[in-house]
């Protein structure tokens, strides 16, 4: 068997983006490079649907509000715009597409809208997909949880210039700090919570293991450092797991690395052909 045909589509994918930033406008890049057939980006919403847009795929239909979900047949819709668009766009992604894949889990701190989201999803029988997003091998641990976790740390180290405009600058100044500081240690619900443009992994590697309030967070910021990296260790009864990305942050937005965007098209591409990973 050739590799070519385990990633070619066996099903067509019909996809909706809410928002168009550094994030979205990479997963757009990388899948017309893919030219995977079926797969096509049939709507986006952007804060301001009136203000013209460069790079937006062609033939997608500008969506106002979550109502303009309905009737287009979507089956996935991706949030990749922020913290408030989650509760905004969720409950109708479920209804309209049966599945909303979350780039902003800092969302999640909130435990009513968490619960409101998997109640939908139980309800239309979609699924609220969280992607590995910047991380990788929450597979694993996720796996390693069936059996009693100890602990999971997970630092968060990206150069201060990542940290700008951020609640951070209360600790140091990303333009003359000299040498790395951890600025943050506290739980993952606070560390996401404060920070939902850096540290929505948070969340993630939490929901992977051991939940909000027992998943220590530490964050870093290095000015010795050039990309954004993770490393999350845990141990427990499966024995133990250490897991470091050091990732390419994206040229448009340094917050946000490059592993976010290309997480997502795995995601896209387990959807549509036949050998998932
Ligand atoms: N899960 C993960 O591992 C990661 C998550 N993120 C998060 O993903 C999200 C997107 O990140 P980037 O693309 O880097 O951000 P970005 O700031 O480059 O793009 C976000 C876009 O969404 C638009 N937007 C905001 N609210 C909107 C709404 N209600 N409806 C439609 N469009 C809206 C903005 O105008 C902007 O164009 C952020 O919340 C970011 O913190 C970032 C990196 C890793
Ligand atoms: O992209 C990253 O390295 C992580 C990030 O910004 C986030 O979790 O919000």
């Amino acid at each position: 068997m050739s590799v070519s045909s385990a990633v070619l589509p066996v099903r067509r994918l019909r996809l909706g983006f809410i928002g168009w930033g550094a994030i979205a406008a990479r997963v757009g890049e990388l899948l017309a490079a893919r030219d995977l057939p079926g797969v096509e980006i049939v709507a986006v919403a952007v804060r301001d649907p009136d203000a013209a847009r460069a790079g937006l795929p062609a033939g997608a239909r500008l969506l106002h509000g979550p109502e303009d979900l309905a009737g287009l047949d979507l089956d996935l819709v991706i949030e990749a715009a922020g913290r408030p668009a989650v509760a905004i766009w969720g409950e109708a992604a479920l209804w309209h597409a049966g599945a909303f894949a979350v780039s902003s889990t800092s969302a999640f701190c909130d435990d009513a809208l968490f619960s409101r989201l998997l109640a939908t999803a139980r309800e239309t029988g979609g699924q609220l997909i969280v992607p590995p997003g910047a991380l990788g091998g929450m597979d694993a641990l996720a796996a390693a949880s069936a059996l009693e976790l100890e602990a999971v740390t997970h630092t968060i180290t990206k150069p201060p210039r990542a940290w700008a405009g951020t609640p951070a600058e209360a600790c140091f100044d990303p333009h003359t700090l000299a040498e790395r500081l951890v600025f943050f240690s506290g739980t993952a619900r606070e560390a996401a919570d404060r920070f939902p443009q850096n540290a929505n992994v948070a969340v993630i590697s939490a929901l992977a293991g051991l939940g909000l309030e027992r998943t220590r967070i530490e964050l870093v910021a290095d000015p010795a450092a050039t990309l954004n990296s993770h490393a999350v260790a845990a141990h427990g009864a499966f024995g133990r797991l250490d897991v470091r990305l050091e990732n390419e942050p994206l040229p448009d937005n340094p917050k946000s690395s490059q592993m976010t965007a290309l997480s997502l098209l795995r995601l896209i591409e387990n959807r549509t052909v036949p050998l998932v990973f």
